[in-house]
């Protein structure tokens, strides 16, 4: 059981050494947090920050995992590849497009944009 835990903090480590975008999400979510802190948002909006926040990381965590797995099957260039890494990574921007949303529908008044 530890060592199945210790195994997937390696790849959130992994993850995070070899993927910038983690590091930007990382960041993101970062400011996410100091600004609900800041602008004392309800529990109700703690909970969809959290699963938002979640969601992106694990959506570029699948997409590291994909692009691994498609490395390890060929490093020559192959339409399927292309298409198998352009979907995951699709995936995470529209994740990330969903974060940007929620942020601002939970900040925007908060921040007087509308
Ligand atoms: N074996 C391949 N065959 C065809 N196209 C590929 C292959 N490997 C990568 N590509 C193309 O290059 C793009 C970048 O692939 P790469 O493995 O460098 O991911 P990355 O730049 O690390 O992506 P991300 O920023 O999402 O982590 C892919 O989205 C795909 O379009």
């Amino acid at each position: 059981m530890l060592d199945k835990f210790r195994a997937a903090l390696v790849g959130v480590f992994y993850c995070l050494r070899t993927q910038v975008n983690m590091v930007i999400h990382l960041t993101a979510a970062a400011a996410v947090v100091a600004a609900g802190v800041y602008f004392h948002v309800r529990p109700w909006e703690w909970a969809v920050l959290t699963l938002t926040i979640t969601m992106v990381i694990a959506a570029e965590a699948f997409n590291t995992a994909l692009e691994v797995a498609v490395d390890l099957y060929t490093s020559k260039y192959h339409p399927l590849a292309r298409i198998a890494k352009d979907v995951a990574a699709g995936a995470v921007l529209m994740t990330a497009i969903g974060a940007i949303i929620i942020a601002c529908i939970i900040f925007g008044p908060r921040l007087g944009l509308y």
